[in-house]
């Protein structure tokens, strides 16, 4: 029992179990420091000008402890482009106690990113992503060294030009596959059909083969459900600015769903790709033969590398949530957006017939001789970046930019929202017009080494020395998929089901509401030339 002397805090901790008094004890000094910061706010009010009296961009003032967060809870790519129209291509904003610079001009972009890579490549160890889900390993939320390099060094092994070459046969075999599926679903055309699983398995299954060397037989393998809602989990709990927990310090110390959920997710990771990896493992030491993928190039560098189970299983998830929703997402976007342009489908479809014909699928050695399909894809990704906010880059030193100050540890995010849709870059930039880019003959991995930013194509795939190793295999898979959906099918509205546009509100990744369409064969050479494949 306490005695009255004792202050009311020690006697209510003496009182509880060890759970409660974790609790209070963290309510307590919650409540010191958010009247500490409240009193901070009211005396120094966040503006342009940082503690030290620099000149940092300006932007909105934010409230105090929480920032601007309460206004990017929703669709933040929108609020985002409205405060770059009020507050200029360089801005900032705070979130609870981080500072935010928000890039919206490609020139810019570039001086940052690129010209002074060496300086703006480090990622912030967010709490719930870097720290909790992904455990410090891994290569997306690693920070500018060298556990990120060497992880870098290992991806781009199995994601470079060259290895996507040696597996392309595998995107060429998904990419008809999908076509197939898609038939036999919809009932040659009869009935309507959401494309969206269909995509989200083929995605799937070019990352497991990538990974881990296998594939889902069908779309009701438990591991397409599985594989699926973990990459959904994953974009809904990390989007950049999407959780308060990663920068009020103090929320971190108390119990809450956020957390809960991102300790679930590190371990239901663990335990599916970590579990795969044993699997491959012990398969190696039984002496069978195991189809060459990251997995076994990572067992065979294992030692020499210094990788431990952890980092193996972070890395491989890496890969099935970048890789997969993804690609899957422009899949079904670019599904959402055709029906409604009968005359855009007619002119892919004559250009087709003139080049490949109806005797065969396109495949990837058209690609070039495709200019109005290759332009499509631009404007799809153009239109529906699935990473509006990409992923942001952290700058490891103070740096001095057209007279404002960035300090060191700010976090960068390049806003391909207002890129995306800058009327002098892109005339009518709401308007989806596949013909802005019928002279661009780049691929998207090309178009980002351009020397001139301001005739990129887009910045979907982020940009310098981070940016996306994956864009090689995800630029293959795509022009398959969309040029053999658009060989094979009429794609119209179902009557009386209006597709809506609407993006998901995912907090990261972009992917269109689920709807269906009638997916049509255009002629019986269809049935005829997948027979033979
Ligand atoms: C449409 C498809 C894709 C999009 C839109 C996309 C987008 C991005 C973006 C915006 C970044 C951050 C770049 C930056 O920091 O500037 C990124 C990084 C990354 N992506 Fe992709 N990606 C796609 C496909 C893929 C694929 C197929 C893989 C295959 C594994 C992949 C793996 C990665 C990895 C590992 C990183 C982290 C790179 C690093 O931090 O060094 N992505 N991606």
């Amino acid at each position: 029992m306490a005695t009255v002397t004792q202050p009311l805090i020690v006697n209510l901790l003496v009182d509880q179990s060890l759970s409660q008094r974790t609790f209070i004890f963290a309510s307590v000094i919650a409540s010191v420091f958010v009247f500490v910061q409240a009193l901070r706010a009211f005396f120094f009010p966040r503006g342009c000008i940082d503690e030290n009296g620099n000149h940092i961009p300006p932007g909105p003032v934010g409230l105090p402890i929480l920032g601007s967060f309460p206004f990017l809870t929703h669709y933040p790519e929108l609020t985002l482009d409205y405060w770059a129209k009020r507050f200029g291509p360089l801005y900032s904003l705070w979130l609870g106690n981080q500072l935010f610079v928000i890039v919206s001009d490609p020139q810019i972009v570039k001086d940052l990113m690129v010209v002074n890579g060496s300086i703006f490549s480090s990622r912030k160890e967010m709490f719930l992503k870097s720290q909790i889900i992904f455990a410090g390993r891994g290569i997306t939320a690693t920070p500018y060294n060298d556990r990120w390099r060497k992880h870098r060094r290992l991806a781009t092994a199995s994601l470079n030009a060259r290895a996507v070459d040696d597996y392309t046969h595998v995107l060429d075999y998904e990419a008809t596959v999908l076509i197939k599926d898609l038939l036999e679903h919809g009932k040659n055309g009869t009935l309507p059909i959401n494309p969206q699983p269909h995509a989200g398995r083929c995605s799937l299954n070019n990352m497991l083969t990538v990974t881990f060397g296998t594939r889902t037989d069908s779309i009701e393998h438990p591991l397409v459900t599985k594989a699926l809602r973990l990459s959904r989990e994953f974009m809904n709990c990390t989007g950049p600015v999407s959780n308060m927990t990663d920068f009020v310090t103090f929320l971190q110390y108390m119990p809450n769903y956020t957390i809960t959920r991102g300790k679930q997710l590190h371990k239901d990771l663990v335990q599916t790709y970590g579990g795969m990896i044993n699997d491959i493992e012990s398969r190696m030491k039984r002496g069978e033969k195991v189809p060459e993928c990251l997995v076994t190039n990572l067992l065979n560098v294992q030692e020499e590398e210094g990788l431990d189970h952890l980092d193996m299983a972070i890395l491989c998830s890496a890969f099935m949530i970048g890789g997969v929703e993804t690609t899957a997402s422009i899949m079904q976007w670019f599904s959402a957006l055709i029906p409604a342009y009968p005359e855009i489908q007619k002119k892919a479809q004559d250009e087709l017939d003139r080049v490949v014909g109806r005797n065969r699928l396109p495949n990837v050695e058209d690609e070039k001789n495709l200019p109005y399909i290759h332009a499509i894809i631009k404007e799809v990704e153009r239109c529906h970046n699935p990473f509006w906010l990409g992923t942001p880059h952290v700058n490891t030193q103070d740096f001095t930019y057209r007279g404002q100050f960035i300090p060191k540890d700010t976090v960068l995010v390049l806003n391909t929202y207002t890129m995306h849709h800058d009327p002098h870059r892109h005339p009518e930039p709401f308007r989806f017009n596949p013909d802005r880019f019928i002279d661009d003959s780049t691929l998207s991995s090309e178009s980002a080494t351009l020397a001139n930013p301001m005739e990129r194509d887009h910045w979907m795939f982020g940009v310098g020395r981070r940016i996306c190793p994956g864009m090689w295999v995800a630029e293959r898979e795509i022009f398959l998929v969309i040029a053999r959906l658009l060989w094979a099918f009429r794609m119209e509205q179902t009557p009386g089901e209006p597709i809506d546009l609407k993006e998901y509100d995912g907090l990261s990744g972009r992917s269109p509401v689920p709807f269906r369409i009638k997916m049509i064969p255009r002629d019986d050479k269809i049935a005829e030339v997948l027979a033979k494949c």
